[in-house]
């Protein structure tokens, strides 16, 4: 599926070999924080952009998450980075969801619920979680900023083929584990490296029970073992998650795409580089206890003791990351306390992530000490939380109830975890000061951070009553 994707795209091979191509790019998304560069690039050149219909510019890096933001004067509201993508994409044509937009949000959000990505397409955008739009069959990657200035002068780029990874997860996910752990679960058992150099398949019985939210949680942490790609085909869940979407196609335009997807999938008996099994029935709730996603383990285990560790290098890794966890070999992974809970990013903020934590919120408040958040991955999605009733929940439980942008995640905005202070997120990436200087992350499902904002410290979401009312 993969090479099908690279071929129909391909304008024309740039070596012998075929390993580098002259790549045709449909369409991007741009944010305030990496297009910057891009644009001044392009002003310096005199170039304009080549399709400015094809780029979608979303403001969500560094923004405020606070409701007041909306009510401010835009000039105060906007800083720098905010104001001098508005007017790039007001002077280069490009549409743009800024603060005020009722459509802002994290731009992996954003995307897909307006139906902008669909199966057969290759996106390139300035930011590495790109690999999310694989969840509907289309080619996404992350490119850094020279590539975005070549892509928005030519609607092309430089490409060097990857090779095939096929990771097959047989069987189904027991109740209680979400794609999240699924997906946690491949980290830890390939390594943060372990997709390197490939474009990653999923396939098997368990991706295709999943939900089109649970595959783009499994698209966008890919990134995190290394892969510059991931891709599911295109099934009968794609195509009814994406009837009806504002920007897909529609009426005999939709017939006649169709058509094309369906046939959007890996021939049988086509050979991999590289193939991993993984059973979904063994998978238990996941949480990192490290520095890094692979450094992971089930929730009914405890913080491994680095001295076992036969690699020398992982080892080393592990000491330095229980020392900046401030946690001890054999400590009961729930006995680890908390002090923040984020819920929130482009890996779990959707409806779906939103209805699995308040499920467990219902009828249950924060515990002393624990300052909980959530973040709608957009506007869109917030409105449709609003409308069920699940603000209501959260902020019952004394959780606050924010307006969408990557927040926490990264904390390039004031959403910032004190330096000590330990947080159960349901983010992607828990590397060193991901949070803030001398934050400590732990990365898990967002229903598994509701459960640990509920009880003080890590806790396996399956422990916890929950009443099926939400
Ligand atoms: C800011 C951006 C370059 C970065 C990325 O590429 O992923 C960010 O979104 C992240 O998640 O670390
Ligand atoms: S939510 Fe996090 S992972 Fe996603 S784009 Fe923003 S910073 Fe990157």
């Amino acid at each position: 599926m993969y090479d099908k994707l690279v071929d129909s795209h391909t304008v024309r091979a740039l070596d012998a070999g075929g390993g580098e191509v002259l790549l045709y790019v449909d369409r991007t998304v741009l944010n305030e924080y990496t297009s910057p560069q891009a644009f001044t690039g392009l002003r310096d050149a005199g170039r304009a952009v080549f399709r400015p219909q094809s780029a979608l510019g979303v403001i969500d890096h560094v923004n405020s998450t606070r409701p007041e933001r909306i009510a401010l004067p835009r000039v105060q509201a906007d800083d720098l980075q905010m104001s001098y993508f508005v007017s790039n994409c007001k002077e280069f044509g490009i549409e743009l969801f800024d603060l005020y937009h009722r459509q802002q949000g994290i731009e992996h959000v954003v995307m897909p619920e307006l139906g902008l990505a669909l199966p057969g397409l290759v996106i390139a955008a300035g930011d590495s979680h790109t690999t999310t739009y694989g969840a509907f069959g289309a080619l996404g990657f992350g490119i850094g900023t020279s590539d975005i200035e070549h892509f928005l002068a030519t609607q092309t780029l430089v490409y060097r083929r990857l090779r095939n990874m096929e990771i097959a997860v047989a069987g189904h996910l027991p109740p209680g584990v979400t794609a999240k752990d699924l997906i946690m679960a491949v980290i830890r058992r390939i390594g943060a490296d372990g997709a390197q150099g490939h474009a990653v398949e999923f396939t098997g019985p368990a991706i295709r029970t999943l939900s089109i939210e649970g595959r783009m949680t499994i698209c966008n942490m890919a990134v995190e073992c290394g892969a510059r790609g991931a891709l599911i085909a295109p099934d009968d869940k794609t195509f009814a998650y994406l009837e009806g979407k504002p920007r897909a196609p529609k009426g005999h335009a939709l017939i006649a795409a169709l058509e094309a997807w369906r046939m959007l999938r890996t021939d049988d008996g086509a050979v991999f580089d590289a193939r991993i099994e993984i059973s979904a029935g063994d998978i238990e709730p996941m949480v990192t206890w490290g520095t890094s996603p692979d450094q992971a383990a089930p929730i009914s285990e405890a913080v491994p003791d680095p001295a076992l560790e036969t690699s020398p290098a992982r080892r080393r890794d592990a000491e330095r990351a229980l020392g900046y966890m401030g946690l001890s070999p054999g400590t009961r992974l729930t006995d680890i306390r908390i002090d923040h809970a984020f819920i929130g990013s482009c890996t779990n903020a959707r409806l779906e992530d939103l209805r699995g934590a308040a499920r467990i919120v219902k009828g249950r408040r924060a515990a002393a000490g624990v300052s909980a958040i959530v973040v709608p991955g957009s506007r869109e999605v917030r409105r449709l939380a609003e409308a069920e009733g699940l603000d209501r929940i959260f902020r019952e439980a004394g959780f606050e109830w924010r307006e969408p942008g990557c927040s926490m995640c990264l904390a390039m905005n004031d959403d910032i975890i004190p330096p000590g202070e330990r947080c159960a997120s349901s983010t992607n990436r828990n590397f060193e000061g991901r949070q803030g200087a001398g934050s400590r992350t732990h990365l898990m499902s967002p229903a598994m951070v509701a459960a640990a904002a509920v009880s003080g410290h890590l806790c396996d979401v399956r422990t916890l009553e929950v009443s099926d009312a939400v």
